[in-house]
């Protein structure tokens, strides 16, 4: 067997033993009923090998890390005028914390919590309707990982939207500032579809490769080598909401993470990576991803932090 489907291999063995699996988010029935056992790792490598194990099959709802996709598909229609409306600073509170929006007002510290990237769904709907960005991110997430089965599930995106109280009211605050420009239901509406995209650790492992390459996806150029560097940075400082520092020292790589237990990670022209277990920490994070995430970075020493030679 090839190194890395062996250290893959151990990993997800290693995590299935664990009996600490964190919280699975229970704010919407469909994410509630997703087994706390589950484990899925998917490593994408530079030259096109794929190696998965454990539940990389399945598809789930990948939720935050979709703001990594919106973020590239913002930058791409309006460029650095983007940042005008939303910080790049880690947040140091929670994912879907409003506090910041009164003395900041209502321009948010990133583009990686919710209120970031509800002004991300806004600067994509000042060009398009609600239902052409849905479309946008559906073509553009189908793209980059190389395959069409991928959907949104409709079942969460209304579960979202009937339990979104806390997203409204920061649309709405926001909206007061000035920093909402759409009507506050169509933002949520194309918000709450972005999160509900349902993929699988190898789908999304695919989809993260034009991060890891720079720019580039099957040989095409899907953002520059600088934006690909950005956002890379942006994941690295903001990727984990107020876990994001610890993310960072634990694994030394970019990544994003949602509350359907998944975690895209990043290793800059090594490999594109996706883990996914529902069960969270305390910030919203999956607790078995970011364990396997670091148990991967000890065994192969791809965090970016790591010398290497010239
Ligand atoms: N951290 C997350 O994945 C948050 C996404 C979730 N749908 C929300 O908006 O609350």
């Amino acid at each position: 067997m090839d190194a890395i489907s062996a250290i893959v291999a151990e990993i997800a063995e290693e995590m299935r033993a664990q009996e600490h699996r964190g919280k699975v988010a229970d704010y919407i029935p469909p994410l509630a009923q997703v087994p706390a056992d589950k484990f899925g790792i998917a490593v994408v490598m530079r030259d096109g090998t794929v190696h998965t194990a454990g539940d990389a099959e399945d598809p789930f709802s990948i939720q935050s890390i979709s703001k990594v996709f919106a973020l590239t598909l913002a930058l791409g229609a309006v460029g650095d005028q983007l940042w005008q409306r939303v910080g790049r600073e880690p947040s140091g509170s929670a994912f879907n914390s409003i506090v910041q929006l009164e003395t900041e007002h209502g321009i948010p510290r990133n583009p990686f919590i919710n209120a970031g990237a509800i002004v991300v769904c806004d600067v994509l709907l000042g060009r398009l309707q609600p239902r052409e960005a849905i479309g946008q991110m559906l073509r553009f997430v189908r793209m980059v990982a190389g395959d069409e089965t991928i959907v949104i599930d409709e079942v969460v995106a209304r579960a979202e939207q009937e339990t979104g109280f806390r997203n409204k009211a920061l649309a709405n605050y926001m909206r007061a500032f000035g920093n909402i420009h759409a009507p506050v239901d169509l933002v949520l509406g194309t918000y709450f579809h972005f999160c509900s995209l349902a993929m699988s650790c190898r789908q999304l492992a695919m989809a993260g490769r034009y991060l890891m390459a720079g720019g580039q996806s099957d040989g095409h150029s899907v953002i520059s080598d600088r934006r690909a560097r950005r956002i890379n940075a942006l994941m690295m400082s903001c990727g984990h909401y107020d876990n994001s520092g610890d993310f960072a020292y634990r694994t030394g790589l970019p990544g994003k993470s949602g509350v359907g237990g998944g975690i895209l990670a990043v290793a800059p022209g090594i490999a594109s990576i996706a883990v996914w277990s529902p069960g969270l920490n305390s910030s919203g994070n999956s607790h078995l991803g970011q364990l396997a995430l670091e148990r991967l970075v000890q065994k192969t020493g791809w965090s970016v932090f790591e010398p290497r030679a010239q």
